[in-house]
């Protein structure tokens, strides 16, 4: 950081900084974009060599410890890098632009630990044995994946997955405070990618007891970041969000108080 002062704007050393800048941001959104791909395979068991319901066989209390403990490492590593004072005391390490691409690719790098080291409990606790039905159930969980993606659109994909932040600092611009934004699917739920995440996860044709560990643990994370990440859009947006909270329901657009 010293030496990014030490430059002008316009000095070579500067310029190379900030393009290094950028293509660490762009490393860190591609790995994002292969592990969210990744994730859509490794759930549904399609396509990827690593999936949900295959891998190492180990006990049922070993797969239950091991599976526990990478969600535990990704809970931990993804709520506590979003809050506001981890984010003031880690940016005087690191240069702020890249802060946010440095948060996708920690949390990117420690799903795909957990995609690879992720043990099968196979015991099955619903299969739907119809094949039109279970293609619908399979139908449903790609409408949630199709909800996720539409709704990063919908408030700023760039600016979540830090690529905004790194193109900006490249053409010598300032970030804009973050905007409120309630577009589209945001007017029937506050949580529309979380709502995508859990429909994703929650309808399977076969439902085995390690699907089921993940998606009742990631649901379960899911309801906690929702109330951290209350906290911090009350603190930012201040009664915009207060009303926003009285009109629109967290995740079921037909009941107001969930
Ligand atoms: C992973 S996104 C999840 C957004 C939202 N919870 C959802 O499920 O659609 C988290 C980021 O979105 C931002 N965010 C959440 N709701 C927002 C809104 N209505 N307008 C702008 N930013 C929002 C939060 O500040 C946070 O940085």
């Amino acid at each position: 950081m010293a030496e990014i002062h030490a430059l002008g704007p316009a000095a070579p050393g500067n310029r190379m900084l900030k393009l290094t800048a950028f293509l660490f941001g762009a490393v860190a959104y591609l790995t994002f974009l292969f592990t969210i791909l990744y994730a859509i395979g490794f759930v549904a068991g399609l396509v990827v060599p690593k999936a949900i319901d295959t891998g190492a066989k180990s006990t049922v209390f070993e797969a239950l410890a091991i599976n526990l403990a990478l969600m535990s490492l990704f809970a931990v590593q993804h709520s506590v890098m979003a809050r506001k004072s981890f984010k003031q005391w880690w940016t005087r390490f690191i240069p702020k632009p890249v802060e946010r691409s440095t948060y996708v690719l920690l949390a990117s790098l420690t799903l795909l630990l957990l995609f690879w080291q992720w043990r099968p409990m196979p015991a099955v606790i619903w299969h739907v044995e119809e094949p039109e039905m279970a293609a619908v159930i399979s139908g449903l969980s790609f409408v949630g994946w199709v909800i996720v993606f539409t709704s990063t659109f919908l408030i700023n994909h760039f600016e979540l997955f830090g690529l905004h932040q790194v193109a900006n600092h490249l053409a010598g611009r300032e970030m804009s405070p973050p905007v409120f934004r309630t577009p589209l699917l945001y007017n029937f739920v506050r949580h529309p990618i979380y709502l995508g995440f859990i429909i994703a996860f929650w309808a399977a044709p076969t439902m085995t007891a390690g699907h089921l560990l993940f998606a009742a643990v990631t649901t379960a994370y899911i309801f906690v970041g929702i109330l951290l990440e209350e906290r911090d859009l009350t603190a930012m947006f201040g009664d915009d969000y207060r009303r926003y909270r009285e009109r629109v329901s967290m995740l079921l657009p037909w009941r107001k108080l969930i």
